[in-house]
């Protein structure tokens, strides 16, 4: 049935992006955990009714690799998005918590995107537009999935002013506002899997100084950042865009990554979309080849759970690692 705010409680907060804020919350009638994102908007009641019926089509968005939907619904100037909670959260937290990630999980991931980006495309029609960290999510079952994918128009048109980034994940092309399409999804998709390799937003990309001081760390590393790296103070947002749009893109160094994810990265990194692989090309790359076989989730799980320092052994008494 229909879900309704009073059938809502919030339970804690998620956290906050820079246009919503996502709480975990559980459906009365059904005793369902969900995640409850709110978005506020004070748009006309018709662009308001418009909106929830675009994202009616979520109830039609079914893969294994897009997070579930189980309603949305305004109230006021509130739209209200509820899917699946993700309880591994998203990668930009998890990022956050080790000093960077594993590249056979990038692996996993990359095949987990692709995928996505492939169903929203075959199925329905849809580029995501917002590929980056903080829109993949993970589970303990070790399930890797999409969110925050456009698939309302309205919804893109009347948030286009407001929302504004600290950091671009967008394509060169898009930043200079020419036309934009999938492949726009595949630059974000090579500059976040950078990030997550390395361990901090990779423009100005890092010296190999950067690169060495990371690779000490074991990856799994629970240990606070040294000062200062990963967190750096980058350059000012304008400052980026043009750094985006005028210098080369970052790439892997060969000397700590396989040189297949570093000709994926490249390739889904070239600044002009002529150069830039598409999503057929990338599905038949032999960095995804080396992925794709794999059908357990159990290597992501036993990753995810530990990263979350939810690993058993981590968390007996009698373990004095601290
Ligand atoms: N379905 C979900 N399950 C669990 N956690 C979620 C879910 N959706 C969002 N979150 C968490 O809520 C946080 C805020 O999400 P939100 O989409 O509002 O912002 P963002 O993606 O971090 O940034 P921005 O608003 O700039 O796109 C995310 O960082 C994520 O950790
Ligand atoms: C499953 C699922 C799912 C798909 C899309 C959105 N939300 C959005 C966002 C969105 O949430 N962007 O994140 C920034 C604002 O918080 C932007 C455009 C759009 F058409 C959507 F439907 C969502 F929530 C959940
Ligand atoms: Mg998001």
């Amino acid at each position: 049935g229909e879900l309704k705010q009073d059938d809502l409680v919030n339970i804690y907060e998620l956290g906050q992006g820079n246009g919503g804020v996502v709480y975990k919350v559980r459906h009365k009638p059904t005793d369902k955990i969900m995640a409850r994102k709110i978005i506020y908007l004070e748009v006309k009641p018709a662009m308001k009714n418009q909106i929830i019926r675009e994202l009616k089509v979520l109830h039609q968005c079914n893969s294994p690799y897009i997070v579930g939907f189980y309603g949305a619904f305004a109230v006021e100037a509130q739209i209200s998005i509820c899917m699946e909670y993700m309880d591994g959260g998203s990668l930009d937290l998890i990022l956050k918590k080790v000093m960077r990630i594993p590249e056979h999980i990038l692996g996993k991931i990359t095949v987990a995107v692709l995928r996505g980006l492939s169903y929203l495309r075959e199925r329905h029609r849809i580029m995501h537009r917002d590929i980056k960290p903080s829109n993949i999510l993970v589970n303990f079952q070790g399930e890797i999935k999409l969110c925050d994918f456009g698939v309302s128009a309205q919804l893109i048109d009347s948030t286009l002013h407001t929302f504004i980034g600290t950091r671009s994940y967008m394509s060169p092309e898009r930043l200079e506002g020419a036309h934009y399409g999938i492949m726009s999804d595949i630059w974000s998709l090579g500059l976040s899997l950078v990030e997550m390799a390395v361990g901090r937003y990779p423009i100005p990309p890092p010296s190999t100084q950067d690169i060495d001081n990371l690779i000490k760390e074991d990856p799994l590393g629970n240990r606070p950042r040294p000062e200062g790296f990963g967190c750096y103070k980058g350059l000012a947002i304008f400052e980026l865009m043009e750094w985006i749009v005028n210098e080369a893109p970052p790439s892997l160094p060969r000397s700590h990554f396989s040189s297949e994810f570093c000709d994926f990265v490249d390739r889904c990194l070239k600044k002009s979309t002529s150069e830039r692989a598409d999503l057929n090309t990338l599905l038949h790359h032999p960095f995804y080849k080396r992925y794709e076989a794999e059908s357990d989730n159990q290597e992501v799980s036993s990753w995810i759970r530990q990263a979350c320092g939810y690993d058993l052994d981590m968390n007996s008494e009698n373990n004095n690692r601290r």
